[in-house]
């Protein structure tokens, strides 16, 4: 009987909707083999064998044979499960992202989907080497490479040669140097993808009674195992981190995964020593900074559930959990969030979605809540848990305005100054106590913008709608979008008058300048991400400010997250006003919340804190709810507003970014697609508008905005209207769904 070959369907990962279909690969008995969804696979797509996943559904019968293809090979990496892929549709479905494109975020880690069974792998030799050695000690003497190996197959053995050289930066030879030496030895194993299960007896502090009733909450739903969310609002310093630690225990003593997604994991030592204090180990890291081989474990890890705790940037939501039984967002209203690149997602809305997916509860903390999580509470679709005070009775800081337009910053003798007469009074008095002060400016860099006394002339990004921000430490002139890069010119670049550039406005760099001019007696350190160049770096500047070796800190958003510095009770924000102009929507929230955020880092110990405020305009609201400490009747004010403008959560968004190397190709393109916008009750689309980045890297940008009511979605709007017309080749449409920038 001839019987015809079996089929299933792959969804491989490249930027294609729906899955292909292929043919089962045949075994050594010349019989297919059976796969399952889920099962991943190598397959040929052109002349590349790439991964893919087996997906749902039954292969087209009518797709003639002669055009299929075989399956290469099948992965030994354990199978997705059903609720991987149905999210992978969902966010797929969700962000009008092609499937193959979303699957590619989950299968992130190509080195990890290859067989591994039978490897040469490198071990410690236990026993005593062979060698001579060191008359005292018996220890063979080393050369730092070779150390270095020592070090690092002593934190974990099951390496393979190429990625244990690679780990301690050495050469393959030194390995095998080592191995003629005795000291390690080879064997064949598949590498051990593992991590350590926290101890189940460490113990965490004692819970204040507002904290432990909403940690017995938390654990008792981790424990039901059903999907809640729940909103952990909490002031600043209230102790939210050991709360959810609580409910991380009770996963782990569950035998189910955690996960708890940071804003900016790689910034974030001061939690991860908090972690290992806690629980005896350290948790599973997930972000960019990771080596080769350390990927390659932890997704092997969490595939296999043998990471019980993973903490990562929001590419840690993508992950294939084995048996996820709680997910944490820290800092759930942070931006960063919101991935802008490739799939357009927010991580925190999807990290709710697939809560939902593996029936588990996810925990929102906050001490500024995002107004969308605000009125998904009062709505009831979110519970909420309330911390209102303080861990240990440390009060909230007293925050005053200081009217820059009557308390002007005098010039210094080198040139204008930033810091008015109350605030340099403040410091004063702040290091003259002893304790710490920190000054904050949301500006990377010296000035934001160089100009020429002369003939005026700006020194403008080549490839941006941007200025070039000069950055003194490295004499370098710096685009902040693309990246250019060029060295600050001597002469005006336009009329070549000489010494006559100057800087205008202050980045943080400048600040440190003017703080070191006014306080030369104190230990002045700035803090920003472009000086925070590794996780290594960050831990080494958060421990000496721990060490209380810096007494005045200058510092830009990343000083505004999660740190406890106890001896820090003084904190001045040299341009509160910063955040509130550009047409964003969500300005004033931001602000509200990034100025929150900074003025809880002061007094959060026995001293009580300080917070100044430098502003121009004192009388917007969201200076006058700082100062009053009064976050609920900002949300109120900010709700009434955006109710009003049908903004979001009360009415939908999606933007739709053009781009393009040709102008004018671009703008004919973009006439078009105004021509056949449809008419939608209850939606509208705005637009053609020159982005405010009109130019980024060289493409030419244009946006259109998609409005609609909280009940008409905009995604059918956008996929309705866009299949209307096909772009020409080198024009790029993408689809921002709730977007979160509208530059
Ligand atoms: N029950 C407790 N016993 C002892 N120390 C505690 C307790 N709860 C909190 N702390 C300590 O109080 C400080 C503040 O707690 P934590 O950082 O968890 O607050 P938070 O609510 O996350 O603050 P933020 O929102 O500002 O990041 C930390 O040093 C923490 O270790
Ligand atoms: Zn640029």
């Amino acid at each position: 009987m001839n019987k015809q070959p079996l089929r299933c369907r792959v969804q491989v990962i490249l930027p294609i909707e729906r899955p292909y279909d292929y043919l089962l690969p045949y075994g050594s008995d010349g019989i297919q083999v059976e796969l399952e969804p889920g099962q991943v696979v190598m397959v040929p797509v052109g002349r590349r064998i790439l991964p893919g996943v087996v997906w749902d559904g039954v292969a087209d019968e009518n797709v003639p044979l002669k055009k299929l293809k075989e399956i290469a090979e099948v992965s030994e990496v354990p199978t997705l499960r059903e609720e991987l892929r149905k999210f992978v549709e969902w966010v797929a479905n969700y962000t009008l992202s092609p499937q193959g494109s979303v699957l590619k975020m989950a299968l992130s880690v190509p080195q990890a989907l290859e067989n591994l069974v039978g490897q040469k792998l490198y071990r410690l030799v236990t026993d005593n080497p062979k060698e001579e050695g060191d008359a005292d000690t018996g220890k063979p003497r080393l050369t730092s490479a070779r150390q270095k190996v020592i070090d690092v197959i002593t934190d974990s053995g099951g390496w393979t040669l190429a990625d244990l050289a690679r780990e301690a930066g050495v050469s393959s030879s030194v390995v095998k140097g080592l191995e003629k030496l005795g000291l390690i030895e080879s064997y064949f194993d598949a590498p051990d993808f593992s991590f350590s299960v926290p101890k189940p007896d460490a113990v965490g502090p004692v819970l204040s009674p507002d904290q432990k009733a909403a940690s017995d909450d938390l654990v008792s739903r981790v424990q039901d195992q059903a999907f809640s969310t729940v909103v952990l609002d909490g002031v600043t310093g209230s102790g939210k981190t050991e709360v959810y630690f609580e409910a991380i225990e009770a996963a782990i003593k569950e035998g189910r995964q955690a996960l708890v997604l940071l804003p900016e994991i790689a910034l974030s030592s001061q939690w991860l020593d908090r972690f290992k204090k806690r629980f005896g180990v350290a948790p599973a890291e997930w972000h960019s900074d990771l080596t080769p081989a350390l990927r390659r474990k932890t997704w092997r890890a969490v595939a296999a559930g043998k990471a019980p705790v993973v903490v990562g940037a929001r590419s840690a939501l993508m992950l294939p959990y084995r048996d996820l039984g709680l997910i944490i967002v820290d800092e759930e209203h942070e931006g960063s969030f919101k991935q802008e690149d490739g799939v357009y997602y927010h991580a925190r809305d999807m990290a709710v979605v697939r809560a939902k997916g593996c029936s588990c509860p996810i925990v929102l903390a906050s001490a500024t809540p995002a107004l969308e999580t605000m009125v998904n509470v009062q709505n009831g679709r979110y519970e909420r848990l309330i911390l209102p005070g303080r861990h240990g009775g440390a009060g909230m800081p007293d925050v005053e305005l200081i009217d820059l337009r009557f308390d002007k910053p005098e010039r210094l003798q080198s040139g204008p100054g930033w810091l008015s007469q109350a605030l340099r009074g403040a410091i004063r008095q702040t290091l003259e106590a002893g304790e710490q002060a920190m000054l904050f400016l949301n500006r990377r860099g010296y000035a934001p913008l160089t100009l020429c006394r002369t003939c005026g002339h700006r020194l403008q990004c080549p490839h941006c709608t941007a200025w070039l921000v000069e950055h003194r430490r490295f004499r370098r002139l710096q685009c902040h979008h693309c990246g250019f890069s060029a060295s600050l010119p001597e002469n005006c670049p336009s009329c070549e008058a000489e010494d006559s550039l100057v800087p205008c406005g202050p980045g943080v760099e400048r600040i440190v300048e003017e703080a070191k001019l006014l306080f030369p007696e104190a230990n002045v350190a700035l803090m920003a991400s472009d000086t925070m160049t590794s996780p290594a770096a960050t831990k080494a500047m958060v421990d000496r400010i721990q060490n209380r070796e810096v007494n005045l800190l200058v510092g830009t958003q990343v000083v505004a997250k999660g740190y406890h510095f106890p001896f820090l009770t003084l904190v001045g924000v040299v341009d509160a006003d910063l955040g509130l102009f550009g047409g964003d929507l969500r300005a004033a929230e931001r602000t509200f919340q990034l100025l929150h955020q900074v003025a809880g880092r002061a007094g959060r110990a026995e001293h009580k804190g300080r917070v100044l405020l430098q502003t121009s305009d004192p009388k917007h609201p969201v200076m006058q709810t700082l100062k009053e400490g009064d976050r609920d009747k900002f949300l109120e004010i900010e709700a009434e507003t955006r109710a009003r403008g049908h903004l979001p959560p009360f009415g939908r968004l999606a933007a739709v970014i053009v781009s393009g190397p040709d102008e004018s190709e671009l703008d004919n393109f973009c006439a078009s697609l105004a021509r056949s916008i449809p008419q939608i009750d209850g939606a509208q689309i705005l637009g053609p508008a020159p982005a405010p980045l009109a130019l980024l890297r060289g493409k030419f940008r244009r946006r259109f905005l998609i409005m609609s009511k909280r009940t008409i979605a905009p995604q059918g709007i956008a996929r309705s209207w866009l299949a209307q017309l096909k772009a020409p080749s080198r024009i790029k449409v993408i689809v921002d769904i709730d977007p979160y920038s509208f530059l």
